[in-house]
């Protein structure tokens, strides 16, 4: 017995952990501690990629180094002033509308022909009829009044006048600030396809980390399958994640969702969701973007929406501007490829149709080319 009791003591010890561990991990797995088995999610969040333009890895000396790329993150250009660093392509977008409005009103005696000219370049440049007329009829009666003649009293009348037709009193504040403690900002960005929406959404995340703000951007344009591939590059090349859905097609609404409670999580300061521009029928939309909102409010509430439109498009944008109106509570316009026209007067006639305010204005393809709209700057741009 006393040979075997060396043996019997450890052997008992073991039995008996085992008894407890048996009876315990049974009660823990179905307690708290454990975590709930988890059904995979129908959106994930992608943090940011490596940058396209950070530089190749040298190579690396350990497994280590060449599990983690070195991210170099670009630092987008400020936002004060870039209307004015842009003002070149406006002033090659507009010229042909300032030139020559500058050019007739320099004539001496101006006669009705005169006056007819002016208003049609104003129409050519999609100013609209109304808003044309009002600024004819403005003219004339300082030309009348004030007997304007040299160029210098000519240009100043004439940029005073399209100034205020472009609206220099309208609240162009982009509400980017959560409405509760802590709730993001949330900006729902809609407009048909091909418009720039998520360019815009990548320009504008830019525009708010330059500012230094904190970003989530939602990839609800489920429709395009490169769409979210794109945002999310975007992101990337600023720090900033995309949440997007697992599959092509999903609901747009449940991405939505998951943006704005991933940004709320996270306690970001800003959401912008993108979404995808196809123009069904206007019921089809309607019920689309309607639920994406309703979702979202469920959230956090929805503090600005922002139509895109491509200034290319003319009247055929201004169609498109109406039903967008019509059904998504636009609160904001972003006038794209403002840099590919000499149609400058849209941002008039838009703002017209809508009576919304153009909020920022795209001028090319570059990262950091949407600049936040004003007034003045704007017609300086145009007349040159
Ligand atoms: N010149 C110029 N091109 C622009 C501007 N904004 C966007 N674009 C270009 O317009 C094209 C369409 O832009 P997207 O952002 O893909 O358009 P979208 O509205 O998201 O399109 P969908 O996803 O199909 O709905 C791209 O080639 C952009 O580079 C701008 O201000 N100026």
């Amino acid at each position: 017995m006393t040979d075997v009791l060396p043996w019997l003591i450890p052997l008992l010890v073991v039995v008996v952990l085992g008894a407890v561990a048996a009876l315990v991990v049974p009660r823990t797995r179905r307690g708290k501690q454990l975590p709930p088995v988890v059904t995979p999610p129908p959106t994930t969040v992608q943090p940011p990629r490596p940058a396209e333009t950070a530089p190749e890895p040298a190579a690396p000396d350990t497994a280590e180094a060449a599990a983690a790329p070195a991210v170099t993150l670009e630092r987008p250009a400020p936002t004060a002033g870039r209307l004015v660093r842009l003002r070149d392509r406006l002033a090659r977008s507009g010229s042909p509308l300032g030139a020559r409005l500058l050019a007739v009103l320099s004539r001496d005696h101006l006669t009705e022909d005169d006056w007819d000219e002016l208003e049609e370049t104003l129409l050519l440049a999609d100013v609209g009829a109304g808003p044309a007329g009002e600024l004819i009829d403005a003219l004339r009666t300082r030309v009348r009044v004030e007997g304007v003649s040299d160029p210098v009293a000519v240009r100043t009348m004439l940029r005073e006048e399209l100034i205020t037709l472009v609206g220099p009193d309208l609240d162009r504040t982009l509400h980017t600030q959560g409405t509760a403690p802590g709730t993001p900002g949330v900006v729902l960005v809609v407009g048909v396809n091909g418009t720039g929406k998520t360019t815009t959404v990548g320009k504008l995340a830019r525009v708010l980390v330059a500012d230094g703000d904190t970003v989530v951007l939602g990839a609800a344009d489920t429709f395009r399958a490169a769409a979210a591939d794109q945002l999310q590059t975007w992101g990337s090349r600023v720090g900033v994640p995309t949440v997007r859905a697992d599959r092509d097609g999903a609901d747009p609404a449940a991405v939505a969702f998951d943006a704005v409670k991933q940004g709320k999580a996270d306690g970001v300061d800003v959401v912008l969701v993108d979404t995808a521009g196809r123009l069904q029928n206007k019921a089809g939309l309607m019920d689309e973007l309607g639920k994406i909102s309703r979702v979202i409010t469920r959230e956090a509430a929805l503090t600005e929406v922002l139509l895109v439109l491509d200034a290319t498009t003319g009247q055929n944008g201004l169609q498109q501007a109406r039903v967008f109106g019509e059904v998504a509570g636009v609160t904001g316009i972003v006038l794209t490829k403002l840099d590919g026209t000499a149609k400058g007067g849209i941002v008039v006639a838009v703002q017209r149709e809508l009576g919304v305010p153009v909020k920022l204005v795209g001028l090319g393809e570059g990262p950091d080319d949407l600049a936040p709209f004003d007034a003045a700057q704007f017609v300086d741009g145009i007349l040159g």
